[in-house]
């Protein structure tokens, strides 16, 4: 059912999450907790959303997951203002995530 791909894929997501302590980008966020989220934010992404991907095995290689990473992390610092936790927590986590999916040794894994 799940391809070798697909549970690389998962451990990655696991590592970045520890990453998340707070789980501030667990779940998409709502326009109840961030007024006005879904008119400033065009392409929302956060880790359940990342996971649901990968289960219907959408990233074709390891580069679309990274893209929607950086896109999670950015979408915080446009949304937050950089003297709230938020904006700060992603971009440690931004920091910290690109130092384990920019690895040599797992740039050219592909489907
Ligand atoms: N990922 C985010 O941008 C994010 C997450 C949680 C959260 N909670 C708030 N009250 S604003 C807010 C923003």
């Amino acid at each position: 059912h799940q391809t070798p791909f697909q549970e690389l894929q998962y451990q990655l997501l696991r590592q970045l999450q520890r990453k998340d302590p707070n789980a501030f980008f667990s779940f998409p966020v709502t326009d109840f907790i961030a007024p006005g989220y879904s008119l400033i934010i065009k392409h929302p992404m956060d880790f359940s959303s990342m996971k649901e991907k990968v289960k219907k095995n959408e990233y074709q290689d390891l580069e679309e997951l990274k893209g929607d990473f950086k896109m999670m992390c950015e979408n915080a610092m446009t949304y937050n203002r950089p003297d709230t936790i938020y904006y700060k927590a992603a971009r440690k986590l931004l920091h910290s995530g690109m130092k384990i999916l920019s690895q040599e040794k797992i740039q050219s894994l592909k489907q």
